[in-house]
């Protein structure tokens, strides 16, 4: 029996592909727990507007318990107005042979009325995540757009670069995903972003010694982490969008549910990967939404600190930041900051 409010969550796009692979994850409890009544605010365009509509009649008939109620929305102040949690969504995504950066003209436009519309009604604990890309610019945007909402209330989706990875090195170092510790996923959601495993451990045991061991040397292990583990895990959205078709859709949702319910719950199996605004730590600028190595205290992102970072981290780091100040120049310069 569920013994909490009802929380609501404002999902943006949820008639698209994403949205759908979302709701009924949402619904069964998997973000917020067994506790948590949810109530869903669909936001969509008009061409979205009847597919949502499906979504929501097809939520009704799974008979959810904790699902106390959902409302269509084709504006965003009111799909906004008292919400607790804002999933943004809703975007074009890429097609094959485009980086993401590429959708800043057709996307950017999108996050500055939905920052708008959070700062003049969300709930004062609003939690916002953009996982519509390019992400961390979007996040920008949206916060940008809400001068009432505290910084750390936007996010950017780098978790499912953080699960990638995950699974990449599971695979490697002969370990189950539940065993591996200490990763991160630095910078942009983008080909330039660099997973980090100098802190990793596999069921304790350090990552950067057990691929040595298995592949023949240290030597071997730094190739394997440049040539293969490093473009793999970065470029897995793009090696998607060739094999299926079209862009990853339920490791997205999957993601975006890990995203929240860690950022609400707490990270008691040690630190995860999420793009928050930069305080300055690791010498990203102040301002950007940049991944981050991040632990959630008390319901809040808290970069983790004290981490050593080698040459070679400090230049993939820079690259990818490098990036985020090149859209944030780009963003400006379309009027959208
Ligand atoms: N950050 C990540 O890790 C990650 C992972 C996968 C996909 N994505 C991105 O997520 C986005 C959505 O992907 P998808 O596969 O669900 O796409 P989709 O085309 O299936 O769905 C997008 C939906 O958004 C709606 N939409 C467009 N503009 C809107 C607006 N202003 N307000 C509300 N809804 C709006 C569309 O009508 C559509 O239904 C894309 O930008 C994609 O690149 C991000
Ligand atoms: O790669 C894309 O365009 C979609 C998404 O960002 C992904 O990482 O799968």
């Amino acid at each position: 029996m569920a013994a909490n409010r009802p929380v609501t969550i404002t999902i943006t796009g949820a008639g698209g592909q994403i949205g759908y692979a979302l709701l009924f994850r949402i619904a069964s409890g998997a973000m917020l727990g067994p506790e948590t009544p949810v109530r869903l605010n669909l936001l969509e365009i008009a061409q979205g507007l009847r597919s949502a509509e499906g979504a929501a009649l097809e939520l009704q008939d799974s008979a959810f318990p904790l699902l106390a109620h959902v409302e269509i929305y084709d504006d965003a102040t009111a799909a906004f107005d008292g919400a607790n949690h804002a999933l943004l969504v809703g975007a074009r995504p890429r097609g094959p042979g485009m980086e993401r950066g590429d959708l800043l003209t057709a996307n950017g436009g999108i996050f500055g009325p939905q920052g708008t519309a959070i700062n003049a009604g969300a709930a004062d604990d609003i939690r916002v995540v953009a996982v519509g890309n390019p992400a961390n610019t979007n996040a920008l945007i949206a916060a940008a757009h809400a001068p009432d909402v505290p910084r750390d209330r936007f996010t950017a989706l780098t978790r499912l670069d953080h699960n990638r990875a995950l699974g990449q090195l599971a695979v490697a170092v002969d370990a189950s995903v539940g065993d591996i510790r200490g990763l991160t996923i630095w910078g942009n959601h983008s080909a330039t972003q660099f997973p980090d495993i100098a802190y990793a451990t596999a069921a304790g045991e350090p990552v950067p010694e057990r691929l040595a061991a298995r592949l023949g040397g240290a030597d071997a292990a730094t190739r394997w982490l440049t040539d293969e583990f490093i473009p793999r895990v970065a470029k897995r959205g793009a090696e998607i969008i060739e094999v299926k078709g079209s862009s990853s859709v339920a490791s997205a949702a999957s993601a975006t549910i890990d995203h929240v319910r860690d950022w609400v719950g707490g990270t008691p199996d040690g630190w995860t990967s999420a793009a928050i605004v930069s305080d300055g730590s690791y010498g990203v600028p102040e301002g950007l939404v940049s991944s981050f190595p991040v632990e959630s205290v008390d319901g809040s992102w808290r970069v983790v600190q004290g981490l050593d970072v080698d040459d070679f981290a400090r230049g993939r780091i820079a690259a990818s930041v490098a990036e985020l100040e090149d859209e944030r120049e780009a963003v400006r310069s379309l009027g959208l900051l």
